[in-house]
């Protein structure tokens, strides 16, 4: 369970005047399921790239349990995100030539922690996202397939965040229901906070906080009951 605190956040990017996300301030409790809603350009993935150390923190601070992850390195952020973060990305990540069982436990693997409990645990996760061929080659699978295995891979290791960028953005209603029962039984089982992009509204009516940006701003936060436009 991690809590978040982002200071006085700024995002740039180079060739463009204005910030691509400014947050001044946005504190989410351990364990709370909060969805980033807002249109394409909005600025949900850069949100999601910052609070997971795939992209440095230039200006201001972003704290996970009071610790800011700005001042770390970039093989800092990978092995503090290794420890803390199980990430579903747009792309999914996953490795060609590897069966879909391979592809979840890879990170384990690397972390020298792939015991018998692990390789258990992926196979009943495997099995909860109803892909019932574990030995499938990830090169053979179907978007939404890779999809699911993602998430899988993401769930192994009982991250203190689960961090997913439109989970259920390459699925049937049906498999996209599936993914999100599976995101919320997983994250209330292992109490971690889940932070969750997307368009999707039958996903988002089921987190239970939600924030929504517009040009980079927050505009809208069912938790808070101020909001700077
Ligand atoms: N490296 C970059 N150079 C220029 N512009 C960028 C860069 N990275 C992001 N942007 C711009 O920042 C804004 C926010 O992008 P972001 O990908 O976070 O939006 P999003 O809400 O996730 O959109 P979508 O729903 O389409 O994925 C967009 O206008 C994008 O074009």
């Amino acid at each position: 369970m991690l809590t978040l605190s982002i200071e006085n956040l700024v995002v740039r990017v180079p060739d463009l005047q204005q910030p691509v996300l400014v947050i001044d301030r946005l504190d989410v409790a351990a364990g709370q399921h909060l969805a980033v809603t807002g249109g394409s350009g909005s600025g949900k993935s850069t949100l999601l790239n910052i609070l997971s150390g795939l992209e440095r923190v230039r200006e201001g601070r972003v704290l996970w349990n009071a610790s800011d992850i700005a001042p770390l390195s970039e093989s800092g952020r990978d092995r503090w995100r290794a420890r803390n973060v199980g990430l579903v990305m747009q792309d999914f990540h996953l490795f060609p030539g590897l069966t879909a069982l391979a592809n979840v436990l890879l990170p384990a693997r690397l972390a020298g922690a792939a015991d018998a409990a692990i390789l258990a645990r992926a196979h009943d996760l495997l099995a909860r996202v109803g892909l019932s061929r574990p030995d499938q080659r990830i090169e053979t699978m179907s978007r939404g397939e890779m999809q699911r295995v993602a998430i899988a891979r993401a769930l192994l290791r009982r991250p203190g965040v689960i961090i997913a960028d439109e989970p259920t953005a390459s699925l049937d209603v049906e498999s996209g229901a599936a993914v999100g029962d599976l995101l919320l039984e997983v994250a209330a089982e292992t109490r971690s906070t889940l932070i969750v992009a997307s368009h999707d509204p039958r996903l988002v009516e089921r987190l239970d906080r939600r924030l929504s940006l517009a040009a980079g701003r927050i505009v809208a936060d069912n938790a808070a009951s101020e909001v700077a436009a």
